[in-house]
């Protein structure tokens, strides 16, 4: 089943065996599930984030979920290693100076002999971790439910989230949004960060209370920030963030603009639908 808006899927779900979802902006909700009746047994996200899924109806239902981080975790997580680069060194200011013309006057800074802390080590976090450690770091942090033999062994370490923003040069959110990480990036966190802090959302726009954000690069309390992600998708026009020098914002395409990824995603969306289908293991479940 697939449908464009929640009434179109409440209209047309009833037998369906499974449902694929996309953007993550139709609420897959109770009613909806109740809605579908007993044949639904599958749902398949295109993505790897599924927060607009209530899984406990799912679990209560019995119904699987599938998603495609093996297709995204790479994808993601050199965007992630990218965009912090690209932020840094100010990759864009420099670029558009010299296509008008002048030479790039501001300074930004390196990765060599800097802390980076990574919010939430699940399987970007990780995989984030082991790019970053071909550079000359003097830290790396982490947050986490508990230790990542994975992040140890490449001299990470487990700190609290106050720890970790506190001691950073870099900070880049990794995490999933699930209402206990809503806003964690808020104005009472990025008063204890460097001033020299540079912020990169590569997980969703509301882990950051994004007024107080743009207070804080606006006030230079922080130096600046990369954006996979915002509130709301697209920003419009007008939002300040996009006025910002020291802001380097994108569409939220670090899991899904490369051909590889687009074609490595719908197939496995599929095939997480056929296996359930077929009475198999599904290659990408979601441990609910
Ligand atoms: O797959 C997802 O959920 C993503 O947000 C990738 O950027």
């Amino acid at each position: 089943m697939v449908g464009s808006t929640y009434q179109d899927l409440l209209d047309n779900i009833a037998g369906s065996f499974g449902l694929i979802i996309s953007g993550g902006k139709i609420p897959v909700d109770e009613h909806l599930i109740e809605t579908a009746g007993p044949s639904l047994r599958v749902i398949s996200s295109t993505s790897m984030g599924y927060e607009c899924v209530d899984t406990n109806a799912l679990k209560k239902r019995g119904i699987v979920l599938g998603n495609t981080v093996h297709a995204t975790t790479d994808r993601v997580s050199e965007l992630t290693v990218g965009l912090l680069i690209a932020t840094a060194r100010h990759f864009l200011d420099a670029n558009q100076q010299m296509k008008s013309g002048k030479l790039p006057t501001s300074l930004g800074t390196g990765l060599t002999n800097s802390v980076v802390g990574i919010i939430g080590c699940g399987n970007i976090g990780i995989a984030v971790a082991k790019m970053l450690s071909g550079f000359k770091l003097s830290g790396l942090l982490y947050t986490s439910r508990k230790p990542k033999p994975e992040v140890e062994c490449l001299g990470g370490q487990l700190v609290s989230l106050n720890d970790l923003v506190g001691r950073s040069d870099f900070i880049i959110l990794a995490t999933v949004l699930v209402p206990e990480t809503m806003y964690i990036i808020n104005k009472d966190r990025l008063a204890l960060m460097k001033p020299n802090a540079v912020i990169i959302n590569v997980g969703r726009g509301k882990l950051i209370n994004q007024d107080d954000l743009v207070d804080a690069l606006r006030n230079k309390r922080i130096r600046g920030a990369g954006l996979d992600v915002t509130t709301p998708e697209p920003l419009p026009l007008d939002h300040p963030l996009m006025t910002m020098d020291n802001v380097v914002i994108l569409p939220h395409i670090a899991g899904r603009n490369t051909i590889e990824a687009a074609m490595e995603k719908a197939q496995l969306t599929i095939d997480n639908i056929f296996a359930v289908f077929n009475n198999q293991p599904m290659p990408c479940q979601v441990n609910l």
